[in-house]
C-alpha cells in the first residue's frame, strides 16, 4: 500500500484463526492503521489479497464490509457527538437493517417495527456494557473512558464475527485499562468474536492476544505467541526498546 512516495505496507501477510485474538503492534507510522483500513476497504492496496471466510474483501464495495460481519472501532473515536449514546449504537445496528430507503422515507409499519427492534437491541447492548444510565445522553461531554465503551457497543451492534479494535485503551487510566481488558474478554466470549487489536499498551496486548504480529516501516518483522514476541530481538529493538 503506497501513499505517494511512502510505502505504508509492504508484503505483510498473516492469518487470523477464527475465535482467536491477534495483536498488531509496531512503532508509530509502522502501518497498523493502514492495515485496518485495507481490511475494512477504506483503502485499496496496490497489490495483494484480503480474504475473510473465503471471500475476497477487495472485490467488495466498502459499505458491504459490515454486512459480511466485520466491525471496527477508531483510534480517535468515530462517534457522532450530538447523537445520544443509544442513537450512536443504533447507527451500528442499522447496517443490519433490512428495509430500503424508500420504505424508510415512507415510514411503513415494517420500518417502525424494525426501528423498535434495533432500539431494543441497542438497549440490550448498553445494559451489557454498563451504559444504560447514559443511553439518552449526547456523546459530547461524556468521559473519554465511557466513550470508548460506547464505541465498542456501536461496533458490537453490527453483530460482527470479526472485530477490529484500533488503540482501544489509548488515553485510558491504569484502572480503566484493566476494566476495558475484562470487558473485551467478556464480550469476546459472549459474542463468539475473532479479534484483531492494534495497541501500544503492551500489557493489554500481551494479556489479551493469542498471537502478536509486529510491523516496522510497513513490513512484518515478527509473528508469534506473546511470550515469544516480547523476547524477539527485532521487536525489542524496533518497539519495546523504544517504549521501555
Ligand atoms: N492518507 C494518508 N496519506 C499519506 N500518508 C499516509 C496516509 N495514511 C498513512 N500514511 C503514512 O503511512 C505510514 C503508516 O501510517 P499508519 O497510520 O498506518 O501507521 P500506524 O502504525 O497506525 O501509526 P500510529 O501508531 O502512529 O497510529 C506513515 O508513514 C503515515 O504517515
Amino acid at each position: 500500500m503506497r501513499f505517494g512516495g511512502i510505502t505504508a505496507l509492504d508484503g505483510v501477510a498473516f492469518t487470523v484463526q477464527p475465535g482467536t485474538a491477534v495483536g498488531l503492534i509496531g512503532p508509530n507510522g509502522a502501518g497498523k492503521t493502514t492495515l485496518f483500513n485495507c481490511l475494512t476497504r477504506r483503502c485499496t492496496p496496490d497489490a495483494g489479497t484480503v480474504r475473510f471466510e473465503g471471500e475476497d474483501l477487495l472485490a467488495l464495495p466498502p459499505h458491504a464490509v459490515a454486512g459480511r460481519g466485520i466491525a471496527r472501532t477508531f483510534q480517535n473515536l468515530g462517534l457522532f457527538p450530538r447523537l445520544t449514546v443509544r442513537e450512536n449504537v443504533m447507527v451500528g445496528a442499522h447496517s443490519r437493517g433490512r428495509t430500503g430507503h424508500l420504505a424508510a422515507a415512507l415510514r411503513l409499519p415494517r420500518v417502525r417495527r424494525e426501528e423498535r427492534e434495533l432500539c431494543d437491541q441497542a438497549d440490550d447492548l448498553l445494559r451489557r456494557l454498563g451504559l444504560a444510565d447514559v443511553a439518552d445522553h449526547p456523546a459530547a461531554g461524556l468521559p473519554f473512558g465511557t466513550l470508548k465503551r460506547v464505541e465498542l457497543a456501536r461496533a458490537l451492534a453490527v453483530r460482527p464475527r470479526l472485530l477490529l479494535l484500533d488503540e482501544p485503551v489509548n488515553g485510558l487510566s491504569h484502572g480503566e485499562v484493566d476494566e476495558f481488558a475484562d470487558l473485551v474478554r467478556a464480550v469476546r466470549q459472549d459474542f463468539d468474536l475473532t479479534l484483531v487489536v492494534v495497541e501500544h499498551h503492551m500489557a493489554f496486548v500481551m494479556g489479551l492476544c493469542d498471537k502478536v504480529v509486529c510491523l516496522d516501516f510497513g513490513r512484518k518483522i515478527a509473528e508469534g505467541p506473546p511470550e515469544e514476541i516480547q523476547r524477539d530481538p527485532a521487536v525489542v529493538e524496533a518497539y519495546l526498546g523504544v517504549a521501555a
